[in-house]
């Protein structure tokens, strides 16, 4: 579960989300949708405990990222690019990463296979593609095995088959009672992949409930979306 309450944060004085509240709930993909520069990255850099929130709170399970023991055990996530260093392997730095949150080596095997990237386990980061880095992202954030997954924009650069391998990887970890945050600005991805939406604009929530609830009205969720998000660009 994750609930987010009251949620406030400024950039230099610049106010970047303002008492953003929403939850995502077990057993459910919840679409965190926006325009660029709507706030969504700023929402989940606090919740995962990149950043410091104004006011408000950003809860796992109840707890803030920074209370959690072995957080990637909890939680796994997949913020802009995968965060290997370029010199290291794919193994190896899922290997480090696997060490540090004290999850067995053999998990490292696993999701090289559960990715797509065991042919390239042992190939430099460095030379992967985009695509591949979202891959070895991917398999970072599921290494743990994690009750919550938190993606930022997880498609970009992945080619048709990705694109169908990570709806189908986040709809069955849904399936298994798990809770799903993606945030993402494409409405198709969005439409056959989430189950509840959370729309912002300008820094702020402004619908949030069921798909087939908030694209009421409208023929499709592009259309819902620039409805409602037109009118509060600032
Ligand atoms: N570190 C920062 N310093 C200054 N301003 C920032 C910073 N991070 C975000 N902002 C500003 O805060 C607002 C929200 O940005 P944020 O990155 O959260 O939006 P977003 O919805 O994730 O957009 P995008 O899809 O383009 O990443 C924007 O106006 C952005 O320019």
């Amino acid at each position: 579960m994750i609930e987010i309450t009251g949620l406030t944060k400024s950039h230099r004085g610049k106010p970047a989300i303002q008492d953003v509240t929403f939850s995502a709930a077990p057993g459910r993909v919840t679409g965190f949708l926006g325009p660029n520069g709507a706030g969504k990255s700023s929402t989940l850099r606090i919740l995962l405990g990149l950043d410091r929130a104004g006011a408000g709170t950003a809860l796992i399970g109840g707890r803030p990222y920074r209370e959690l023991c072995h957080p990637l055990r909890t939680v796994g996530s997949l913020l802009e690019g995968s965060g290997a260093h370029r010199s290291r392997t794919a193994r190896a730095h899922l290997s480090w990463v696997a060490r540090s949150n004290g999850i067995p080596l053999s998990r490292v095997e696993e999701v090289l296979e559960e990715t797509g990237l065991a042919h390239a386990a042992r190939k430099r980061v460095g030379t992967f593609s985009l695509g591949m880095g979202q891959r070895l992202g991917m398999a970072a954030a599921l290494l743990g095995r994690p009750e919550v997954l938190v993606l930022d924009e997880p498609v970009n650069g992945l080619d048709p088959d990705g694109i169908r391998w990570i709806r189908h990887l986040l709809r069955s970890h849904a399936a298994d009672g798990h809770t799903v945050l993606l945030s993402s600005h494409l409405m198709s991805e969005m439409a056959e992949t989430a189950d509840d939406l959370v729309v912002i604009s300008a820094g702020r929530v402004v619908t949030a409930g069921p798909l087939a609830e908030v694209t009421a009205g409208y023929p499709s969720l592009e259309a819902a979306f620039f409805a409602l998000t037109t009118g509060s660009l600032s």
